[in-house]
């Protein structure tokens, strides 16, 4: 990992620049290498490594397993590989060796000194390299230019009660999508193993393009009848164009807080419910659609992604219950509360981290810099002061800090998106 920092930060001082500058209405896909040449250039590269290290290590042995680690789901038994990021359990996550804070000095943003794209985290995540601005400018066109839905996509959600969670609606899309699988019809016309990369790469290309569409339909049919505005913008970077099809194209800070939380969200190592999901569906040769929308069931678990609307309405219920300015010792009565009524408390906690979750940190950053004084945004911080020393005092959980979903709500809240059962589409 040490190799790819250095490696890595090479990249930073050229990479740092806003990969929205250029307004000229030129096209970048056209004169920068594509992911997909350096994909190709990386992978015989790749699988010589993995090669070698295979023949030198292979009969090494990782670890032992315990009965509490069976029963416990594999909890803690090294044995997957993943190269995107490593959860380290006091750090937290670094995509390919870089930390939150890291990527957010290196990697190319939309407007000078703002948060990262996570076109660029992706680049980032595929090639273990930082991209360029016009390389991540690119990507943006290419996400863009494959953006829209088949018809029946469409009515197929235009279709769904309103009452459906929009998880459900999320997944349904998904599976649907698997319709137009360039892998599943090159695999059904017999091609050759050493060629799958190309059309999995395409479908996840495509796959990604499409859910901002998918997940901002779900938004306005479930939320306001169906409501638009506008189309995706081919200049414009997939975090303004999903704002956009949201509503809130212009509200800048939204704009970039999408930015952050695209990146802060996009890869938590591989042995997570819904990334290990996603990898173990995918290893039967089900095509990409399929993979993701698996990983998307998963996710919406109220012990993983849905933990995210869980947070909101159980500090919105605290409010409720005790007031916004409620005293300490009420708050604690609230938590004993929950705890002694046999639930969890939303958003504290994790399977790997035993401190504060960089994630939330970023967010925590966020709101200190744009939203200070919001009162629901004092409430989160003083929780942040209370919830752990109850949870120590409980006793059962290994780590008592905040996790990502501890204070995504309150962020998405200030800026008018208030339909928490949406949060785990976002
Ligand atoms: C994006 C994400 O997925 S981040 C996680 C989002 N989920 C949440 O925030 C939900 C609240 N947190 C939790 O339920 C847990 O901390 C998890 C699911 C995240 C991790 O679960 P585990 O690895 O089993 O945690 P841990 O080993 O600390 O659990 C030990 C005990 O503490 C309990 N515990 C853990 N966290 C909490 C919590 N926040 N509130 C109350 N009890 C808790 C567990 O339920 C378990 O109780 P049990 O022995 O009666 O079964
Ligand atoms: O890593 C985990 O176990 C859960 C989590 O925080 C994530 O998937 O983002």
């Amino acid at each position: 990992m040490s190799a790819l920092r250095t490696f890595s930060s090479t990249f930073v001082k050229a990479s740092r620049q806003p990969a929205f500058r250029f307004a000229a209405a030129r096209s970048y896909a056209s004169q920068v290498k594509s992911l997909k040449e350096r994909v190709a250039e990386l992978i015989p590269e790749k699988q010589e490594e993995v090669k070698t290290f295979k023949k030198e290590y292979g009969n090494h042995v990782l670890g032992e397993v315990t009965i509490d680690q069976a029963y416990g789901g594999m909890r803690g038994v090294k044995g997957l590989v993943y190269e995107g990021s490593v959860l380290d359990a006091e750090e937290g996550i670094r995509f390919r060796g870089l930390t939150i804070p890291d990527c957010q000095k290196a990697l190319p943003s939309a407007i000078e000194g703002g948060e990262p794209l996570p076109e660029a985290l992706f680049w980032l995540l595929v090639t273990g390299e930082v991209p360029t601005a016009e390389q991540t400018k690119a990507l943006s066109e290419d996400w863009a230019a494959r953006g829209n839905l088949p018809k029946f996509v469409e009515d197929m959600l235009d279709n769904c009660p309103k009452t459906l969670h929009p998880m459900s609606q999320f997944s349904l899309a998904l599976n649907a999508l698997q319709h137009d699988s360039k892998f599943a019809n090159a695999y059904s016309n017999g091609i050759h193993k050493s060629k799958y990369w190309d059309p999995v790469f395409e479908d996840s290309m495509d796959m990604i393009a499409k859910l901002p569409k998918i997940a901002a339909r779900i938004y306005q049919n479930v939320y306001h009848n169906g409501a638009t505005h506008g189309d995706l913008e081919q200049d414009k970077d997939y975090s303004y164009n999903f704002s956009k099809l949201l509503g809130f194209a212009d509200n800048k800070e939204f704009v970039e807080l999408m930015r952050l939380y695209l990146v802060i969200h996009s890869d938590h190592e591989g042995g997570n419910a819904s990334a290990h999901t996603t990898h173990l569906v995918g290893s039967t040769l089900s095509d990409p659609y399929l993979s993701y929308a698996a990983g998307l069931n998963a996710l919406a678990g109220p012990l993983h992604g849905l933990a995210n609307q869980e947070v909101l309405r159980w500090t919105l219920q605290l409010k409720d219950n005790v007031g916004i300015d409620a005293s300490d010792d009420d708050i604690k009565k609230y938590l004993w509360d929950t705890l002694n009524g046999g639930r969890v408390v939303p958003g504290f906690g994790h399977a790997v981290l035993r401190k504060t979750d960089p994630r939330y940190m970023a967010q925590r950053e966020f709101a200190l810099k744009h939203l200070p004084e919001d009162p629901l945004f004092n409430l989160v911080s003083r929780l942040y002061h209370i919830i752990p020393g109850v949870l120590t005092e409980h006793g059962k959980t290994k780590n008592p800090w905040p996790n990502v979903d501890a204070h995504s709500g309150v962020l998405l809240q200030y800026y008018g998106l208030k339909e928490q059962d949406y949060y785990t589409v976002l």
